[in-house]
């Protein structure tokens, strides 16, 4: 990537007192305030001659190590003075917690570059143990044990650590989620990286649109191919980002469906908007007709046409499991689940009408659905149309209708998949990029939290 991932704020202006009536009390003050000013602007000089030219990340990485070893990325720049410098990001999701420990390299004069991503995943999610805040602890550790492992023992003083959860705890009452976020906070609190107490946070579903947006730019190598438009289909939420080119879009969209970011010394004015209860896991309990959080009465049962007829089985979500069962033997599946799917999402997105003219980029359960239905390939990711979905669905819900196969969520999941995106906006012929990887990096919000977390503690150093 050419260009810089996140652009530091200049140094503070200092405001410079005169006096326009010299008397003797005011030369002696105005003495000590000269004295006082040229200290100052020596001071100002010196901060802002090292931010230019030192142009380093922030306070604690100033101590980062000059890189010698270096690896792919950094063999290309080897200079004594390459700083390396390291972030921590967990993603704290519905269905699992993941550690991204993201490496950066650093010319002088030069804005830092990501080198290096390290990410490992566990399941279930933080919220899982929403009535066992003791036990929610054990992840975590094993994670930061990853951390240590990967992070230069040196520099693990003023590596930042950051947990941000999603959809899974913005479900969750708040005081459950609170006293979840206070137990993460404890752990990292003994932890040797640098905490701050905003070390721990629920983000709102903007904000994760955004961070996946501001984390595209920065993937290396992505300086030809600024994405315009991103979905994320989490199992919790789902979100929609997209850079508008057409003033009405911003104009015309409800209210909390608009951001904007500064990146590259330019603003940003995006559409992001998060669906909580609209990610597939959700969807899924909501198209079985349960209620969050609520477990079914005794001898109770979720009755669905959306899964193969005559299936009967148990679900677990959130911590709760629900009986389950399709329906008898009758109408085609995927006419009967289509009508349930399209009467849960009535009303529920918001259509905005520019999406069909932009490129989209799509993630998460869209490329895994699409992975496991045989779409694309399950490494590499492919190029996908919302009549591919439907054909797909289509032909799921009809080999059901003879055996449950592998996965008895997949035609439900695939219609849901068609109803979504053609309720967002997009037509049939509507084509997407599935990639999980873009040049070794997970596509996912937590490399831009991470630029953006760091380039925060960069603004208040200065
Ligand atoms: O870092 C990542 N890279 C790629 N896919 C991810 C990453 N993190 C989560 N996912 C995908 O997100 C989906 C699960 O969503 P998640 O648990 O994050 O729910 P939420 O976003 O609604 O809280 C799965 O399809 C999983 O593969
Ligand atoms: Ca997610």
């Amino acid at each position: 990537m050419e260009g810089p991932c996140w652009m530091r704020s200049p140094p503070t202006l200092v405001t410079v007192y005169s006096f326009s009536e010299p008397s003797l009390f005011s030369m002696k003050i105005s003495k000590r305030f000269f004295a006082f000013g040229i200290l100052t602007c020596i001071a100002v000089y010196v901060a802002y001659v090292k931010w230019h030219l030192g142009s380093k990340p922030f306070v604690g990485a100033t101590e980062g190590v000059a890189e010698s070893r270096g690896d792919k990325l950094s063999h290309q720049a080897v200079s004594t003075d390459l700083s390396v410098f390291y972030g921590i990001m967990f993603d704290a999701g519905s269905t699992g917690t993941r550690i991204h420990i993201f490496k950066f390299a650093q010319q002088p004069r030069e804005t830092p570059r990501l080198t290096h991503e390290t990410f490992k995943a566990l399941k279930p999610g933080l919220s899982a143990y929403a009535d066992d805040v003791e036990k929610s602890g054990q992840g975590i550790k094993e994670l930061l044990e990853v951390a240590k492992k990967e992070v230069p023992m040196e520099l693990w003083k003023f590596t930042p650590l950051v947990l941000k959860a999603t959809a899974g705890l913005r479900l969750l009452p708040g005081e459950k989620a609170q006293k979840l976020l206070e137990k993460v906070k404890e752990i990292f609190q003994a932890s040797p990286f640098f905490v701050r107490d905003n070390c721990v946070s629920i983000m709102n579903g903007t904000d994760e649109g955004e961070q996946l947006y501001r984390g595209s730019f920065c993937t290396p190598g992505n300086s030809s191919r600024r994405s315009v438009g991103m979905l994320d289909l989490g199992g919790g939420s789902t979100q929609i980002t997209f850079l508008p080119r057409a003033k009405a879009t911003l104009q015309t969209s409800p209210s909390g469906h608009t951001t904007s970011f500064q990146m590259f010394n330019h603003t940003y004015k995006l559409y992001s908007y998060s669906y909580l209860g609209l990610g597939l896991m959700s969807a899924r309990l909501a198209i079985l007709g349960g209620v969050e959080g609520k477990p079914l009465g005794e001898g109770e049962e979720l009755i669905s046409p959306c899964l193969p007829p005559g299936f009967k089985s148990e679900w677990q979500h959130a911590e709760i499991v629900y009986k389950i069962k399709g329906q008898k033997a009758g109408e085609p599946l995927y006419e009967s689940c289509s009508n349930k799917v399209a009467k849960m999402l009535y009303k529920k997105v918001h259509r905005a009408g520019e999406v069909k003219d932009l490129d989209f980029y799509i993630f998460s359960y869209y490329y895994d659905c699409a992975a496991e239905a045989g779409l694309i390939d399950k490494e590499k990711g492919g190029s996908l149309t919302v009549g591919d979905f439907e054909i797909a669905a289509k032909y799921v819900c009809k080999t059901m209708e003879i055996s449950p196969g592998n996965n008895p969520f997949l035609c439900m999941d695939l219609t849901y998949i068609t109803f979504l995106l053609q309720e967002l906006g997009f037509p049939k012929s509507q084509g997407f990029k599935l990639a999980r990887k873009i040049d070794n990096v997970e596509t996912s919000w937590a490399l831009g939290a991470t630029f953006h977390y760091i380039d925060s503690l960069n603004r208040l150093q200065y």
